[in-house]
């Protein structure tokens, strides 16, 4: 499959630009994982220091999609290790984004995933299994909604309302 590049494709979509049917991220994100660059319909994930259901939800078939968790932008613990990076391979996630922490960096980055993250944090996080999947959250400064489109490269991360074609 041919990758949609982000410079590119706000280059030649200035309409959606205006209107808003596409967005880009504020650049706050690092980069990890094998793939520099991902994308695909996005499945949302609201949760707060607890990655139970970011667990059961890479559990589940990927099928291309990319995971988008807010996090709240905590700094407190991880919310992806590397054995969640591996189940998420595993089960064909193309990527995942994360508004808050991952652990196991160099594990994640060996996996065949694209990974974007806040930031680093050895603490696991919580095992209640709050949060809401599949919710309107809003990240990087912009909202997003399951069901959309993101597209991930060295240049940063934005997200349309439909798939884009080259
Ligand atoms: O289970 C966790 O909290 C995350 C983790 O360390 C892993 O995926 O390896």
């Amino acid at each position: 499959m041919a990758l949609v590049a982000t410079a590119e494709a706000c280059d030649s979509n200035a309409s959606l630009l205006a209107s808003g049917d596409l967005r880009v991220l504020q650049p706050i994100f690092q980069i990890y994982g094998q793939c520099r660059s991902f994308s695909g319909p996005i499945v949302t994930l609201k949760v707060f220091e607890d990655n139970v259901l970011v667990r059961e939800l890479l559990n589940s078939r990927g099928d291309g999609k990319v995971l988008v968790i807010d996090g709240g932008g905590s700094m407190r613990c991880a919310l992806l290790g590397g054995n969640l990076g591996q189940l998420a391979h595993n089960n064909g996630w193309s990527g995942i984004v994360v508004d808050g922490c991952i652990r196991d960096v160099d594990e994640i980055n060996g996996c065949g995933i694209g990974v974007r993250a806040l930031g680093s944090h050895p603490l696991k996080s919580n095992k209640k299994g709050h949060g809401e999947k599949h919710v309107p959250v809003y990240i990087g400064g912009t909202f997003i909604q399951d069901g959309e489109w993101l597209y991930a490269d060295s240049d940063g991360i934005i997200v349309s309302k439909s798939e884009l074609s080259i």
